[in-house]
């Protein structure tokens, strides 16, 4: 397991962030590109494949039944609360996106835009952290683990993290999160949205969700002396060979750039004609070379904790966690449209895996739960073998130590008594109940994109 440890001389991320930002950028595109037309085009001229695929998972056929695929904002919670005038700070943002913001008034702090063309990654207040691109779908999944401030939070799966900025935000400074991903490429946007919104105290662990086992920080048990003391030691061994590293690299790199002039030189006595071009190719080769060193030396060194007590694991068992499964990702449209350019749809070879991973993550995720906490497994999936034939899995492995709970129970009460000028409709949670009680689908049709959702206690 690598732990992604913050150097406190603060690096210099620059190219990480373009990088996320880049990637952002060709996402943003990617949805514009999944257009209206393109849209109707497949929804009513369902690939045969498709509605094999939909049949075979008992798949409603009007599930994906949609003009547009709507986009949602997540407004920093601190942001909007502090704004002395609501109104004028949302048309703020509205301006700056170039769409007016319809709020969701069953999730807070959520909007959809009017005009679901307008982007996001370009606009000020994206790039100074008071808005997210987050679909209400994931919100949901969120809604649902209800992190209350002081809670040790747990998200495994957690790249490329917007769930994790929700679960801060909505600790509002108390309490920790922690993420697992095994991927470090992922972790690297993980890390630069967690930068960009400032988000305080949360560790992120490069690992195995199925095996991952470190347990929570705990602010009130003291960290052993002989602990600090090595850790002061390894940090100053990790220094001098660090050091000792770059130097050598550099000299490496040296004689490298010297043999490369070296032979420019001699091709430029050979050759005058096509010396310039050569010269400025390889010097293209050495800068890229080096910036893209950089970016990957760059995602190994990062945390996101001002506290110390957060580099240690007590024996505490976290009071929420979140496995929002790696699963086929059926139930967004977008990714079903970008697959099915592909000509791939999920295949039933590929679901033994998949759902042997998925046993697994939610079994460890179950296991670093406190009893009297709580679990929430999502998927952006419609197949009941990575939905609910999991969650039966879990309920029938834990018997009597599991409870299937109502995820939403708490909400729907607090709608009722919401602002009066509301609708029911608009307060509505819109979710179908999935294949077993207690379990929640996000259907397309129903305005959002699609999830699955599940929440578990642990009772003893
Ligand atoms: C659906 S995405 C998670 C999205 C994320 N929760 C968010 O809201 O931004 C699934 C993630 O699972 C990760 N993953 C796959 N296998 C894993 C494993 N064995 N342990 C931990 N993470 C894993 C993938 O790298 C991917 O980032």
């Amino acid at each position: 397991m690598q732990f992604i440890a913050k150097n406190n001389d603060d690096n210099d991320n620059t190219k990480d962030i373009e990088r996320a930002e880049d990637e952002e950028e060709e996402e943003e595109e990617e949805k514009v590109e999944c257009n209206k037309d393109f849209l109707k085009e497949f929804l009513n001229n369902k690939p045969k494949e498709f509605i094999e695929f939909l049949n075979n998972n008992d798949i409603p056929l009007d599930s994906y039944n949609v003009k547009d695929i709507p986009r949602f904002i997540r407004i920093k919670q601190k942001e909007y609360e502090n704004s002395k005038d609501k109104n004028l700070f949302i048309k703020s943002i509205e301006e700056d996106l170039g769409t007016k913001l319809i709020p969701i008034k069953w999730l807070p702090y959520f909007y959809k835009f009017e005009n679901s063309n307008a982007t996001i990654s370009s606009t000020k207040s994206y790039k100074s952290g008071i808005i997210y691109g987050m679909d209400a779908s994931s919100g949901a999944a969120i809604l649902a683990l209800n992190p209350k401030p002081g809670d040790n939070v747990l998200d495994i799966c957690c790249a490329p993290g917007t769930k994790l900025c929700m679960i801060s935000d909505m600790l509002g400074g108390n309490g920790t999160v922690s993420g697992v991903d095994i991927s470090s490429n992922r972790l690297g946007s993980c890390k630069t949205i967690l930068k960009k919104y400032k988000i305080p105290n949360v560790r992120l662990f490069c690992s195995d969700g199925t095996t991952f086992d470190s347990l929570a920080p705990n602010k009130n048990d003291p960290i052993p002396k002989d602990i600090v003391e090595s850790r002061k030691k390894q940090k100053q061994i990790k220094k001098h060979q660090k050091n000792e590293e770059s130097n050598r690299k550099e000299e490496i790199e040296e004689i490298d750039e010297k043999k490369e002039e070296d032979e420019e030189i001699q091709l430029n006595n050979n050759n005058n004609n096509n010396n310039n071009n050569n010269i400025s190719n390889n010097k293209k080769r050495k800068i890229n070379k080096r910036s893209s060193k950089k970016a990957i030396f760059d995602l190994k060194d990062l945390y996101f904790c001002n506290e110390f007590y957060m580099r240690y694991s007590s024996s505490t068992l976290y009071d929420k966690v979140i496995v929002d499964a790696e699963c086929s990702l059926d139930a967004s449209i977008r990714h079903l449209i970008k697959h099915s350019k592909m000509g791939r749809y999920y295949a039933p070879e590929k679901s033994k895996q998949l759902t042997e991973l998925q046993k697994g993550l939610i079994d460890n995720g179950f296991k670093l739960v406190k009893v009297g906490g709580h679990l929430v497994y999502s998927t952006c999936s419609f197949c009941k073998e990575q939905n609910e034939e999991i969650v039966q899995f879990l309920l029938n492995k834990y018997k009597d130590s599991i409870k299937l709970i109502p995820a939403f129970q708490e909400f729907e009460k607090d709608n009722n008594s919401s602002n009066k000028e509301d609708t029911e409709e608009e307060c509505k949670i819109p979710y179908s109940i999935g294949y077993i009680p207690n379990t929640f689908r996000f259907y397309p049709k129903n305005g959002t994109s699609g999830m699955f959702i599940s929440k578990f206690e642990k009772i003893k």
